[in-house]
């Protein structure tokens, strides 16, 4: 049992599951045997507040009541809020280690990342620590966010109802999950798509105009270009010798196919392929990006001329000249600089799908 059906709003990440079970719940008898704990399935709902400009919060707080009529007599609802960056990956371990079945990111992508980052720790699996080896707790997402890109790979829209339903219905895929190694060595954990260089320096100037809605992407392209030059990188794909892709405007490694708030950059991609799809676009000029754009939306830029694309399992890439300044990202969060790794954790979770 993770929490009571009485929605438990928890500031701090260390929340105790199972100490809000006997205060909120009369489980009686059942309690005793130990049985009861696992007798209702313990669904834990993290949800940013502060998403999609603060309408995360306000839709989230009408979504409860149809939420609580449509899975509470099933599940235990837990609602976690979270108080800042990083406190959604915090939240979901805890719940993961107190045996939560789902644990449902309610947001953007932004939130979504931090979940699936809190499925891992150490590079491995959280365990859960008071359930059979065989227990997984799954992922679940209610798309309320700007961009809300991993949701268009299925075709979802950022609408709240739909996505109660599929979790109602309880139908559920395994999903890939990318794992992306930065410059100090650390591991971090993608769902959606990676990408560096021109792209990736885009969506760190889109977070600072996150205000403007879905104009955050212009804005942050429009920043991005101020100083950027297509760079040569070196590339080693699946362990094999290193390549080098002239002028690269940006490299994007994708898990699913959306980037950028509905641009479908990865179109082949697929998170349960057990492949990362990677599209280099080398040589563009900004009136490249004037005149292909729509192509790139519709994801129908792969027959252009500076444009490749390939199916992969791991990929490294590397300045050929050190430099120190292409940008890396991961589902939208900056990451830091190349040089960078990346490789594919088949099969990893299971999805709400
Ligand atoms: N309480 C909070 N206050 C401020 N920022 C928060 C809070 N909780 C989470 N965040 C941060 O907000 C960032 C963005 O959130 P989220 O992805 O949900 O919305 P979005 O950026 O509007 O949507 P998208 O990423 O789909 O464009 C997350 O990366 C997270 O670190």
């Amino acid at each position: 049992m993770v929490c009571g059906i009485a929605a438990v709003t928890m500031p701090k990440p260390s929340f105790s599951l199972r100490a809000e079970q006997s205060s909120a719940l009369d489980l009686s008898a059942d309690a005793t045997s130990g049985l009861a704990s696992h007798s209702r399935r313990d669904f834990v709902f993290v949800v940013n507040p502060k998403g999609a400009n603060g309408r995360t919060g306000k839709e989230w707080k009408k979504l409860l009541p149809y939420l609580r009529t449509r899975l509470g007599g099933h599940c235990n609802i837990c609602e976690s809020i979270t108080s800042g960056p990083s406190h959604a990956m915090d939240i979901t371990r805890e719940a993961i280690r107190e045996g939560a079945d789902a644990v449902i990111a309610v947001g953007g992508d932004g939130t979504l990342h931090e979940v699936v980052n809190g499925f891992f720790w150490a590079g491995n699996l959280v365990p859960s620590l008071d359930r059979r080896p065989e227990h997984s707790t799954a992922l679940g997402l209610i798309p309320l966010g700007t961009g809300s890109d991993f949701a268009r790979t299925f075709g979802w829209k950022n609408d709240p109802y739909e996505a109660v339903e599929r979790i109602v219905r309880g139908f559920k895929s395994k999903l890939d999950v990318g794992i992306i190694t930065g410059q100090s060595g650390e591991q971090h954990f993608f769902i959606n798509v990676a990408d560096i260089h021109l792209s990736a320096k885009a969506g760190y100037y889109a977070s600072k105009f996150k205000r403007f809605g879905n104009l955050c992407y212009v804005f942050g392209a429009l920043r991005a270009f101020i100083g950027h030059t297509n760079w040569d990188l070196k590339v080693k794909v699946n362990g094999g010798e290193w390549e080098v892709f002239h002028k690269v405007t940006a490299l994007c490694i994708g898990n699913a196919k959306f980037f950028g708030g509905g641009m479908k950059i990865t179109p082949t991609a697929d998170p349960s392929s057990g492949n990362l799809e990677v599209v280099i676009l080398q040589d563009f000029k900004w009136y490249d990006f004037v005149l292909k754009l729509h192509k790139l939306y519709k994801g129908t830029h792969l027959s252009e001329r500076n444009v490749s694309s390939r199916s992969v399992k791991s990929i490294e890439v590397a300045e050929e000249m050190c430099r120190d300044d292409i940008y890396v990202q991961s589902d939208g969060e900056h990451l830091g600089f190349l040089p960078t790794k990346c490789s594919i954790l088949p099969a990893a979770i299971n999805f709400f799908s």
